[in-house]
Order: C-alpha cells, then structure tokens, then sequence
C-alpha cells in the first residue's frame, strides 16, 4: 500500500508557481485626459458649474494621466440618466452593464494569455476572477468559463468588490494553488469597469472629482502553474513568497461603498504617507531570507495608486527614478484600473526588459518585488524571480 507521505507528495509539484502567460485588453474607448472634462461635464448635465468644471480640470491635470479607457459613452449614458446625476438611485442601470461587460473584456485578456501560453485551453484547471464592478449569481466567473469555452470541471474562485490591492492578491492565492496541486494551471484574472464609480459631480464631494478624474477599465490575465513543460511553457516570473498586511487602524484611509447610488470612493490626502511608511517593514520581512536591504537591488512591479503615492514610495525607500518607471507609464497611459493595474505594470516590465535588452525579465536584475495595496489599509507583498531573457 502506498504511504501516505508518498500519496501526498504525489499530489503536490517540485518546483515554484510560475507566471507563463500574461494578457490585457482594454475597452475601445479612448479619452484623453486634457479634453475629459468637457466630456464629463456636457454628459453628466452640468455645463451650468463653469467654476467647478475648471477646478476638476485641474484635478485632471493633477493625476498625471494622458489617457484612459472606458467602456461608458455619451451614447451609453444617454440611456442611463441616474447614473449622470450625483446621488440618484442608479444600481440597476450599473449592473445592467457589468453583469455583461465583465466577463466579456476578462475574456479579451484571458484569450491573449491563453494564446501566449501555447497550450490547448482545455489544461487550465483553476480559475481565479476578481473584480470590484458588479456582484452577480453565478458570478463573472461562471460566464467567463462559457464565454472561453473552458471545460465546466474547472475550480472557480470569484472575489468580488475588494478594489486595488487584490491585483496581487489573486497571485498569492494562484500561487498557493498550484504549489499544492500537481499539474494545475491557474488562469488568473482581474476585470475592472469604472461603471460602479462613474456619476455627476457636486461641489461639495471633492474625493469623488478624484475617484471620477482617475479610475478607469481594464483587465488583465495570466497563467500559473509550476514545473512548466519544457519547450511548451515559457516561464516569465516564479513567485517565491507572498504575504498579506493590515495596517491597524487605518479602515478610513481609503474605501468606498456599495449603495443604491453605484460605488462610491473615499481615501485621505495622508493615503501616500500612510503607504509609503509601511512600506519598508513589508520588504525587510520579503527579503531577510534572501538577505537584501538595498531596494534598487530590485526590479519593481508596484500598484501605482496615484502619483503622490509613488512620489512618496520613492523617497521614504530611496528608490531611484528608474525603479517605478513601469508604475508611472502604466498609470500615464491607462489611469487606475484597480486590481488589473499591477499585472498591466508586470507585463510593461518585462516587455520593456526585452525592448531594452536587458538580461533577465526583471530590468536585468534576479529579484523583484510586487506590491498591491487598498483598502484596509491592506498591502500585498509578492516576492518574484525574473527568468534569462
Ligand atoms: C490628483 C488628486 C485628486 C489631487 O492631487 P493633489 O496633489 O492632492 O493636488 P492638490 O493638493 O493641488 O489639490 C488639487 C485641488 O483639489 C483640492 N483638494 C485637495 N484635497 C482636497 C480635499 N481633501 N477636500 C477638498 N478639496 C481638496 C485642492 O484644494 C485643489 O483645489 P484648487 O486649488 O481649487 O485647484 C490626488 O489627491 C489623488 O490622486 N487622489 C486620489 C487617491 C487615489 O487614487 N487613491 C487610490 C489608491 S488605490 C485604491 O486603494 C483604490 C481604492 C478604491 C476604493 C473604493 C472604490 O470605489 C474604488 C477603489
């Protein structure tokens, strides 16, 4: 009779959870940062606040985004009125477009993560689906497994409405998932629609500018799983730990809620500090095994947040200019797509590592760091390791 070590070792693969495909998808709409206050103020009724039109143009410029896309159109928003007023009742008019748009722009991505991959779709064996824009039975992820055709054995995990930081989330839980599974490959998926978030402004609610100013549509997908076949799979990361940390006391720094009304978002002008102050306690304990202190060392996959967060990041750890380059031209280029931001920033890093000719995916480097962080306060701390390029 076989042991029962044995059984159990024969359950569980040698080697660590690799990332062996990554793919984005955006939503054809594009606005560019300069002219969206016009759009946003003709769509949502309110060319009669001139003054306030001006100050959230000044928001707009603030953030240092160029450009963002967004499913929602003024043809779109024609036909949902509450949700071009601020406070109106407005859910089912949100959730008549997520429960649809969700899964079909994961599928954009999950498609191109599978092309990637090389393999017939019918190997992925886990999927995990995160999203903030919409709550659904059966969920996103039920659709997005018809919608690619994946075979109906296949685990599903659907989270929903848990914003930026479970970007990096779903990779600890991929990672922990095929590190215990022999064989298993983990589509993982973040899909994010501004859908929730998007309504009139008022003078009075500064942080919703804010949240209507940066938030955008995205998604991104990618595939895990360890031992990869040689010459099938093509390793881009391993993932050598991941841990999750809650800032105590800090539930209000940044948040929203869901309500009649969509989405609503709430964050304090301290947000980058208090990132940026927990920040280094999470790297000592990522690297002590591996015995580095210097954060250059590094190469760096971070959440973007906003451009005060990566300012800050920056000069509390001593980053050079370079280290967050991915972050900032991610974030330039595409606004804050929440959970799906950060596997964009992954993807920019080892394009550009192969654009630059760099000698590992990593910016040339063997060790990087990955970082997601919302609300909670919560920070997700990724350890990777770059492949040879
Ligand atoms: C670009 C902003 C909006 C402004 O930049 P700034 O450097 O603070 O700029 P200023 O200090 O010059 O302020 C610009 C204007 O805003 C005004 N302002 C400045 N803070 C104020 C103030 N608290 N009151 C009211 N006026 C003010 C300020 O007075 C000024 O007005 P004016 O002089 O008339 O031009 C910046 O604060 C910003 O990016 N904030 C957004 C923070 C953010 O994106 N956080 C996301 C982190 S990721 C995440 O966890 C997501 C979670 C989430 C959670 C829920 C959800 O639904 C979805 C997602």
């Amino acid at each position: 009779m076989v042991s029962i070590d044995a059984f159990r070792k024969a359950q569980r693969p040698q080697g660590p959870a690799t990332i062996m495909a990554i793919g984005t998808a955006n939503p054809p709409n594009l606005y560019e940062q300069s002219t969206f206050p016009d759009f946003y103020f003709r769509v949502t009724n309110s060319d009669h606040m001139p003054e306030l039109k001006e100050k959230f143009r000044r928001i707009c410029g603030k953030t240092m985004i160029k450009k963002r896309y967004m499913h929602l159109t003024e043809e779109v928003l024609k036909q949902k009125p509450g949700m071009c007023s601020y406070m109106d009742p407005s859910f089912d008019e949100r959730q008549e477009i997520v429960v649809e748009e969700v899964p079909r722009l994961a599928k954009e991505a999950a498609a191109k993560a599978i092309e990637e991959w090389g393999r017939d779709k019918s190997g992925i064996t886990h999927l995990v689906f995160c999203s903030t824009s919409g709550i659904d039975m059966p969920g996103a992820d039920y659709r997005l497994v018809k919608l690619l055709g994946l075979p109906l054995s296949v685990n599903r995990i659907m989270l929903y409405s848990q914003a930026c930081h479970i970007g990096a989330q779903i990779l600890r839980i991929a990672k922990d998932i095929a590190e215990n599974n022999k064989d298993a490959r983990v589509l993982v998926v973040a899909c994010e629609l501004n859908t929730l978030i998007f309504r009139g402004p008022d003078e009075r609610d500064f942080l919703s500018l804010a949240g209507q100013a940066a938030f955008a549509d995205g998604a991104a997908a990618v595939i895990v799983g360890a031992d990869p076949i040689q010459g099938v799979e093509k390793p881009i990361f391993e993932m050598m730990s991941a841990a999750q940390v809650t800032v105590p006391d800090c539930e209000r720094a940044v948040g929203g809620h869901l309500k009649e009304i969509g989405l609503t978002f709430h964050f304090m002008n301290q947000l980058p500090m208090l990132i940026s102050n927990n920040l280094e306690n999470c790297l000592l304990e990522a690297f002590k095994p591996l015995g580095i202190t210097d954060w250059n060392e590094v190469f760096w996959v971070s959440h973007p947040g906003n451009w005060g967060i990566m300012d800050a990041i920056e000069k509390k750890v001593g980053l050079k200019q370079e280290k967050l380059r991915s972050s900032r031209h991610v974030f330039g280029e595409y606004g804050n797509m929440m959970s799906a931001t950060v596997l964009f920033v992954m993807d920019d890093v080892r394009r550009r590592s192969a654009a630059e000719g760099r000698a590992t995916t990593g910016d040339g480097l063997e060790w990087g760091v990955l970082f997601g962080f919302g609300p909670g306060l919560t920070i997700e701390t990724v350890v990777l390791r770059s492949v040879a390029i």
